[in-house]
C-alpha cells in the first residue's frame, strides 16, 4: 500500500525539516520557563521589535524577556507613567506572539509524528505481510526438504541395494572365476604330467622296442628248438589223452554209484520218518494201556520238626517189585481207652519212597511229556496237603530261579522244558518243526491271576490285573482272555519264567506250614508242530499243575481270609474229584464248569484224548497222618477212573 500524500510529503522535507522541529522544541523549553519570567528575556524584547510587531514575523527567534521595571514617577509625570506602560504592553504582545509561534511549531510537531506513527504502522502491516510470506515459503520449504530427504533416503537405498547386487556378482564372477583358474591349472598340471609320463613312456617304447629286437632274434632261434620238443610233448599229450578218457569213465561209474546211495539214503530217511510215526503210535499206544488218569504218590523226606517223631512213622512202602504200594498205619484209642492201630494199604501206579531223586521221578514223567509232544493233551497235578512236597516235585527247591542251580534239584517244570527242546532238534533232522508257547497262572480264591505279567499285586495285595476270564477261542479251545504269552525260544528262558511267577504267586502263613501256598498254580506250555516232509502237523498241550494246600478246614486253623482261602481250596478240589468221577462214570455232563481250575482245564482233563497224572504228594510225620490219610484215599478214587481212549489231537 503506498504511503498517504502527507507523509509523502514530509518525508521529502527530510532531515532539514526534522532539524527545525528540533529547534522548536527547544525554543518550548525554553518558553516552558517562561512562567518562571527569566528577567533577561524581556529585555532583549524591549529592545528588538517592540509590541507593534506582525504574528506573521515567525521566521525570527524571538527571545523574551523579562517585563520593564516600572519607575516610581510622580503623580503628574503623566507621559512617564504612559511610557512604562506601553513598556510593559509592548513586552506582553511579544510574550503573545512568541506563545502563538509555538503552538504552531507544536502543531507541525504533532502533524508530522501522527505522519511518522501513520508510516510506521504501514511498514509494520507490510513486514508483517512479508513475516508471513516468508514464514509460508519456510514451511513449504521444510516440507520440500523433508520430500526431498525421504527421495534421497530412498535413492539411497535403492543405490545400497543395487551396490550389493553388483557387490554380489562381483563376487560370485570373482568365486567362478577362481575355480575356472584353479581347474584350468590343474588341468594344465595333468596335461604337463601326462607329457612327461607320455615323455617317459614313449623312452621306455623305444628301450623296449630294442629289446624286443634283440629278443625276437634270441626267439627265432629259440623257436627251432620249440618246434622240435614240441613235437615231443605232442606225443605225450596223446598218450594222457588215453589215460584221462579211462578215468572220465570211471567218473561215471562213480556218479552211478553216488546217485543209487542217495537214492538209497531217501528210502532209509523215509523209512526213518515212518518209523518215527510208528514210534508215536506204538509210544501212545503203551501210555493209553498203562490208563489215561495215572496217579502217583510221593513221600517227602522227614524234615524239621517232623524229624522229632521219626521212631512211629506212620508210613510204609512194603516191599515189592512194581514198587506200586504204600500203608498208612493210624493210631487211635478204642472205647476201653486202649491205643489200637489200623493200617491202610493202598496201591497207586507208582510209589516214590522218600528217599527217591527227582531224576527218578521224572524219568516216569518224561514219556508224558513225549506224548504232548506227539499232539495230546497232558495234564499233570501235585496233590497233597501243605507241605506235603508239592512244589518240589513240580518246580524244585524255592530258590529255582537261579540258573546255575544243580540240574538235580530241578522238578518236572524246567526238565519237562528241557526235555521238550532236546527232542525238538532230533525232530527237526526229521522235518519237524515246532513252536513252544507258555502261560503261568494261579487260581486264588476262584480268582484267576497272571503270573507272568510284569506286577502282580500292589504292595497292599490288591489286584491290579486286567480281568482274567476263561474263554473258547475260535477253535474251540479253552484259553484265559488278557493273559500273557511267552515264547518259550529257548530252555533256559523256563528259569526267568519260574522266578516271576515265584514272585507274583500268593503264599500265606497258615499254622500247617511256615510257608504255604494258597492258590492253585497252573504252568500250560503249548507244543504245536508241522512236518515239512510229511505234512504232519500236531498241538499239543502240557498242563502242569501245582494244587493247593488240600489240608482240612479244621487241621487249618483257619479264620477270617485264610478260612476263606481255605473253603475256595476245598470247593475247587472237591470239583476236580466231581470232574474225574463224572468222567469215569461216563456222565453225559460233565461239571466243568463248577470251578475255575476244571474250567480252565476242560481241554485236557478226559476230553476223550487226554493223559492225566495225578502226584499225590503226603508227609511222612505222625502229625499229618489224618491228613495224608486224606489224600491218599482221594487219589485212590483218582486211579479207580478210567476214562475213553486218549486220541491225537490235529493241528487246526
Ligand atoms: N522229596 C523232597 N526232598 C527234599 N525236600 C523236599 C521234598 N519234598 C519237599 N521238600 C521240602 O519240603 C518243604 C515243603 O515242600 P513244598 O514247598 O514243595 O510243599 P508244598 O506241598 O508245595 O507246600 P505248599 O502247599 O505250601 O506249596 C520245602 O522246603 C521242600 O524243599
Amino acid at each position: 500500500m503506498p504511503p498517504p500524500d502527507s507523509v509523502k510529503r514530509r518525508r521529502i522535507d527530510g532531515p532539514s525539516g526534522l532539524h527545525a522541529e528540533a529547534s522548536l522544541l527547544s525554543s518550548k523549553g525554553a518558553l516552558g520557563g517562561q512562567s518562571a519570567f527569566p528577567g533577561p528575556v524581556v529585555s532583549a524584547l524591549g529592545g528588538g521589535g517592540g509590541g507593534g510587531g506582525s504574528d506573521d514575523d515567525d521566521d525570527d527567534e524571538d527571545v523574551v524577556g523579562p517585563p520593564p521595571e516600572l519607575k516610581p514617577r510622580l503623580e503628574n509625570d503623566v507621559s512617564g507613567r504612559l511610557h512604562d506602560l506601553e513598556a510593559v504592553v509592548a513586552h506582553m504582545r511579544l510574550k503573545n506572539r512568541t506563545a502563538r509561534k509555538a503552538k504552531r511549531l507544536l502543531s507541525v510537531e504533532l502533524e508530522q509524528h501522527e505522519t511518522k506513527a501513520a508510516q510506521h504502522e504501514y511498514d509494520t502491516r507490510i513486514l508483517e505481510a512479508k513475516v508471513d510470506d516468508a514464514e509460508k515459503q519456510v514451511r513449504s520449504l521444510k516440507e520440500a526438504a523433508v520430500d526431498s530427504q525421504k527421495q534421497l533416503q530412498n535413492e539411497k537405498r535403492q543405490h545400497e541395494d543395487e551396490l550389493e547386487d553388483i557387490r554380489r556378482k562381483h563376487k560370485r564372477l570373482a568365486e567362478e572365476m577362481g575355480d575356472e583358474q584353479l581347474k584350468l591349472r590343474k588341468s594344465l598340471a595333468e596335461l604337463n604330467d601326462a607329457l612327461v609320463a607320455t615323455q617317459a613312456s614313449l623312452q621306455a617304447k623305444r628301450g623296449e622296442c630294442t629289446r624286443l629286437e634283440a629278443t625276437i632274434s634270441t626267439q627265432a632261434s629259440d623257436q627251432v628248438a620249440l618246434e622240435s620238443s614240441c613235437r615231443g610233448l605232442r606225443a605225450k599229450v596223446e598218450q594222457l589223452e588215453d589215460v584221462l578218457s579211462e578215468r572220465e569213465i570211471r567218473i561215471a561209474e562213480l556218479d552211478e554209484d553216488v546217485a543209487s546211495r542217495s537214492h538209497t539214503i531217501e528210502e532209509l530217511e523215509a523209512k526213518l520218518r515212518k518209523e518215527e510215526t510208528l514210534r508215536r503210535n506204538l509210544h501212545n499206544t503203551i501210555q493209553e494201556l498203562k490208563g489215561n488218569i495215572r496217579v502217583f504218590c510221593r513221600v517227602r523226606p522227614l524234615m524239621g520238626e517232623d524229624a522229632d517223631g521219626a521212631s512211629a512213622q506212620p508210613i510204609k512202602l512194603p516191599e515189592c517189585e512194581e514198587k506200586n504200594q504204600i500203608e498208612l498205619s493210624q493210631t487211635s484209642e478204642n472205647a476201653l481207652g486202649r491205643a489200637t492201630s489200623k493200617a491202610f494199604p493202598f496201591k497207586f501206579d507208582r510209589v516214590f519212597g522218600s528217599e527217591s531223586t527227582q531224576d527218578a521221578v521224572f524219568e516216569e514223567v518224561s514219556q508224558l511229556i513225549q506224548s504232548a509232544l506227539d499232539g495230546y493233551p497232558v495234564c499233570i497235578f501235585a496233590y497233597g496237603q501243605t507241605g506235603s512236597g508239592k512244589t518240589h516235585t513240580m518246580q524244585g527247591p524255592d530258590a529255582i530261579s537261579a540258573e546255575d542251580m544243580d540240574a538235580a534239584v530241578l522238578g518236572i517244570i524246567p526238565r519237562a522244558v528241557k526235555q521238550i527242546y532236546a527232542n525238538t532238534s532230533k525232530l527237526a533232522e526229521r522235518g519237524w518243526e515246532y513252536t513252544l508257547e507258555g502261560q503261568f497262572v494261579e487260581i486264588y480264591n476262584e480268582a484267576i491271576q497272571d503270573l507272568l505279567a510284569p506286577s502282580v499285586r500292589g504292595a497292599a495285595g490288591s489286584d491290579k490285573q486286567a480281568k482274567l476270564d476263561i474263554y473258547q477261542d475260535s477253535e474251540g479251545r479253552t484259553r484265559v482272555k488278557n493273559v500273557t504269552a511267552v515264547s518259550v525260544d529257548s530252555a533256559e528262558r523256563v528259569h526267568w519264567l519260574l522266578a516271576r511267577a515265584a514272585e507274583n504267586r500268593t503264599v500265606a502263613a497258615t499254622n500247617c506250614n511256615e510257608r504255604s501256598s494258597r492258590s492253585h498254580s497252573v504252568f500250560t506250555l503249548y507244543l504245536r508242530g508241522r512236518n515239512s516232509l510229511t505234512g504232519e502237523s500236531s498241538s499239543g498241550v502240557l498242563n502242569l499243575i501245582d494244587l493247593a494246600g488240600s489240608e482240612r478246614l479244621s487241621s487249618s486253623g483257619s479264620s477270617g481270609d485264610r478260612l476263606k482261602e481255605t473253603q475256595a481250596i476245598n470247593k475247587s478240589l472237591a470239583c476236580l474229584g466231581d470232574v474225574i468221577a463224572a468222567l469215569a462214570k461216563g456222565n453225559r455232563h460233565i461239571p466243568y464248569r463248577n470251578s475255575k481250575l476244571t474250567h480252565l482245564l476242560q481241554e485236557s482233563l478226559g476230553a476223550g484224548n487226554s493223559k492225566t497224572l495225578m502226584f499225590v504228594c503226603v508227609s511222612p510225620s505222625a502229625a499229618s497222618a489224618q491228613e495224608s490219610l486224606c489224600s491218599l484215599q482221594f487219589a485212590t478214587k483218582v486211579n479207580s477212573c478210567q476214562i475213553g481212549t486218549a486220541r491225537r489231537q490235529p493241528a487246526s
